[in-house]
């Protein structure tokens, strides 16, 4: 399933962009007046292969939530538990996700692909219309997949933090993930993600694939002291000595320093650009694995779109490596597809603008 998901992503249809970029240039608007949604709207015409491209909707989030043997070397002040507590809250349409989420009408899918403890049991909120994969119409609820791989990684610090076969296997729960949104009609999936300790693999993946060192890809996560935070630098180090990733090998680097969240979110990426449905990049988990994503099919990059800059300094690194220039920057560090969800309307209104604003021939409006 992997091999033939990477097989069927392809390069951007330069027709399409070609056309996308004559017709941005007779709107009735001074020619580059929308500055980066111009390229935008270009990028998605040659992901669509159409001019205009479908608007982006329905919008549907995807959260992967997972745990991390490296918890045990102190990375992160939060317990455990945290993680599976905050899936029953997505679940009861709490969290913050949820609230950005009905803002802007998407669908909320949390995908268990490796959560540690026991999940609570969540009493759905049945007034949130972020429900169901199929989207705002489905007066269900925020939608459980239960897709464990292993119930949380092994400590990287100690051994691979994964089997081969069982990062292949998360890798492919995100295909799965991907497909099944498409065929319930999602327009766009947006990433989304949980892992309490999980912005330490994030910084061995993204150390490991772009070849800076432990101290450019690390920071502090949810909020780690100066001293955590050194100690945080040295066991990505130490997990990179230890296990000297191939970024030629992507499989190999997700099994030694990654976790199930972030190979999940690489099928996710590979599943919709094999589709050439666009995905929206939250924060430095999905720019992780979106390094990994590249490196299995360097097309892949042509369906994605960085939603916004997160606070982690190793997600500019890896957006940098990417050439992906975000679409907001607002200092956000939360995960769980915040940033992606605000940054939806700015995509849609990129596309809205080839479907609805007039011509300068069919408005007549005289040119320069
Ligand atoms: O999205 C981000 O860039 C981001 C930055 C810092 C923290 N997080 C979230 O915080 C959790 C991991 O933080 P930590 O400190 O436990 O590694 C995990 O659930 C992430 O979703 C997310
Ligand atoms: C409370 C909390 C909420 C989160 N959402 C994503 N990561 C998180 C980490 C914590 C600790």
């Amino acid at each position: 399933m992997l091999e033939s998901t990477i097989a069927g992503t392809g390069p951007l249809d330069e027709s399409a962009m070609t056309a996308a970029r004559h017709l941005q240039d007779r709107l009735t608007k001074p020619a580059g007046s929308l500055g980066a949604l111009e390229d935008l709207s270009v990028r998605l015409a040659g992901l669509a292969g159409a001019c205009p491209p479908p608007l982006p909707s329905p919008a549907a989030v995807a959260i992967f939530a997972g745990d991390h043997g490296v918890h045990a070397q102190r990375v992160t002040p939060w317990p455990q538990e945290v993680t599976a507590q905050m899936v029953g809250n997505f679940l009861a349409g709490g969290a913050v996700v949820n609230a950005f989420a009905r803002q802007t009408g998407a669908t909320v899918t949390v995908v268990d692909v490796g959560v540690a403890t026991p999940l609570p049991h969540a009493e759905p909120d049945p007034a949130d219309p972020a429900a169901g994969p199929g989207g705002a119409a489905d007066t269900g609820v925020p939608r459980l997949v239960s897709a464990a791989v292993r119930r949380g990684t092994r400590d990287m610090t100690v051994t691979a933090a994964l089997t081969r076969d069982e990062a292949r296997a998360a890798v492919e729960v995100g295909i799965r993930t991907a497909e099944d949104l498409i065929d319930a009609g999602a327009g766009i999936l947006l990433t989304g993600d949980m892992g309490i300790a999980n912005t330490t693999p994030a910084a061995a993946l993204i150390a490991a694939f772009t070849g800076v060192d432990a101290a450019e890809a690390t920071g502090r996560g949810t909020g780690v002291d100066d001293q955590t935070y050194q100690h945080k630098i040295e066991v990505v180090r130490r997990a990179l000595r230890r296990h000297h990733p191939d970024p030629a090998d992507p499989l190999g680097v997700l099994a030694a320093v990654g976790g199930l969240e972030h190979a999940a979110l690489t099928g996710l990426l590979l599943g919709a650009a094999a589709r050439r449905v666009p995905v929206l990049l939250d924060g430095v988990i999905a720019v992780a694995a979106a390094l990994a994503a590249v490196a299995f099919a360097p097309d892949a990059v042509g369906a994605m779109i960085a939603g916004h800059r997160s606070a982690e300094p190793g997600a500019t690194v890896a957006l940098r490596h990417l050439g992906l220039t975000p679409l907001v920057d607002l200092g956000l560090r939360l995960g769980e597809g915040t940033g992606a969800l605000l940054a939806l309307p700015v995509v849609t209104g990129a596309v809205r603008v080839l479907h609805e604003v007039a011509t300068f021939d069919s408005a007549g409006v005289a040119e320069k």
